[in-house]
């Protein structure tokens, strides 16, 4: 077994390193943040981790958006995470001569406002009160989000991002990206995602948050920090998870398995009888861990709301004003964001005219694939950021 100092030292040298989460404060008031809603909000703070180096030029820049309950931290290690501790969500892809490669790019992941990583949300202090906001917390929506980030991307100094990339409510702020900064991007790429959210989705969303409200724990979101309504929370996910799987992914990997024993106990005592309600209430319990119940409620709103359709009058006033080139991808066993979901876009942005590239992926691991199929992201996605960024010097060079 590998010592600490061995442990540490194959961190510090294994894609990006150790990495540390930064904050920036922006719609510091008067400056609020008008939000989608009505209200405004203000100040806000913003955790996000950048990978790699800005050029002088500010021209290589990558923001990452990440999914429902993601973080920041895209990449690397901290340097005082214990033993177990696992690299950021994405760290396959990101680091020197990764798909994202911090040797070329300037790679930005943020925690989304209202959530509960480091940017202002319900559970963040009001400054106008000293309480927690909870339930004053404001409406969001994924338009507020991308106001956020855009905010952030200014704040660093960057004028254009060569890339934004996404998956799900990550491909949702993708999408919303192009259509509310449409220069700001030279190219997007948008992962299991959909133009607005289906019905269905709004439905497994209304369960999670009805899970959360009816633990007594909840007390109308005025559980103290760290307390909470824990049941609650961890049902949401528990039904929020199948939702990212798919029947082939849980037939591979529990089938009608039981968990600790051979045969059937036939007590109702203890619950877990199948490997793969086993599996579930160990995901509900690690989320808990790592997640705020009234965040949970905020954010799936957010993605219930969204509707670019709705929101611009077609896919195609929407789409239209960018000239950033898109990627766009389904995966086949994906019942939540389906195929058919991804080619609206894509139809909508051959309507307008646009470059993109469109690809239905194969892989049994549902929802959660674009988490899970790393060589299929890098076969794709190396390219297309290799022709972005190629365009984007043969233009630099063409202007001095
Ligand atoms: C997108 C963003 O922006 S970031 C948010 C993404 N992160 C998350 O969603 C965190 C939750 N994690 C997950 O959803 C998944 O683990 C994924 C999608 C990230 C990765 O999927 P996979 O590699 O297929 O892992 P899988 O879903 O099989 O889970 C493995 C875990 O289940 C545990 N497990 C497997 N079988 C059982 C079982 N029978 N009983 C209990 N636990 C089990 C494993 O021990 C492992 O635990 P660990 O994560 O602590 O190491
Ligand atoms: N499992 C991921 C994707 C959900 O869309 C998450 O929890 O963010």
């Amino acid at each position: 077994m590998a010592t600490q100092q061995e442990t540490t030292e194959a961190r510090q040298h294994s894609g990006v390193g150790f990495v540390q989460t930064k904050l920036a404060t922006l719609f510091v008031p008067p400056h609020w943040l008008k939000l989608a809603g009505g209200g405004e909000l203000g100040p806000i703070q913003v955790a996000y981790e950048t990978y790699g180096e800005l050029t002088p030029a500010k021209d290589n820049a990558i923001f990452i958006c990440h999914a429902l309950t993601g973080d920041a931290h895209a990449a690397g290690y901290y340097e005082d995470d214990d033993e177990k501790a696992k690299p950021g969500w994405w760290d396959d892809l990101i680091g020197p001569g990764r798909t994202l490669d911090t040797d070329k790019y300037f790679v930005i992941c943020a925690n989304v406002l209202g959530g509960c990583q480091g940017t202002t949300g319900p559970g963040s202090i009001n400054s106008e009160t000293n309480q927690p906001y909870r339930l004053n917390f404001p409406f969001i929506t994924v338009g507020d989000i991308v106001e956020v980030h855009s905010a952030l991307t200014r704040h660093l100094g960057i004028e254009q991002l060569l890339a934004v990339i996404g998956g799900s409510l990550g491909g949702m702020q993708v999408l919303e990206w192009a259509a509310r900064f449409p220069k700001q991007l030279r190219s997007a790429i948008c992962l299991a995602s959909a133009a607005q959210l289906s019905a269905q989705g709004i439905a497994f969303n209304a369960v999670g948050r009805r899970a959360i409200k009816t633990d007594p724990e909840y007390k109308d979101g005025e559980y103290e920090a760290g307390a909470g309504p824990r049941y609650g929370l961890a049902l949401a996910r528990m039904i929020a998870h199948i939702t990212y799987l798919s029947d082939q992914s849980i037939e591979m990997k529990f089938g009608r398995r039981l968990q600790d024993h051979d045969t059937f106990t036939y007590e109702m005592l203890p619950e877990v009888e199948f490997q793969v309600e086993s599996y579930l209430h160990y995901q509900g319990k690690r989320f808990v861990e790592r997640f705020d119940a009234n965040s949970y409620l905020y954010l799936t709103r957010a993605m219930d709301y969204f509707d670019l359709e709705s929101q611009y009058g077609s896919l195609t006033n929407a789409l239209g004003k960018t000239d950033a080139r898109f990627l766009i991808a389904s995966y086949d066993s994906d019942w939540l964001f389906t195929t058919t979901q991804s080619k609206e876009i894509l139809r909508a942005l051959i309507e307008c005219g646009k470059h993109v590239s469109f690809i239905e992926l194969k892989s049994p691991f549902g929802h959660d694939s674009f988490l899970i199929e790393i060589e299929q992201l890098q076969n794709m996605i190396t390219p297309f950021l290799e022709q972005a960024y190629q365009s984007q010097l043969i233009e630099s060079a063409q202007k001095t």
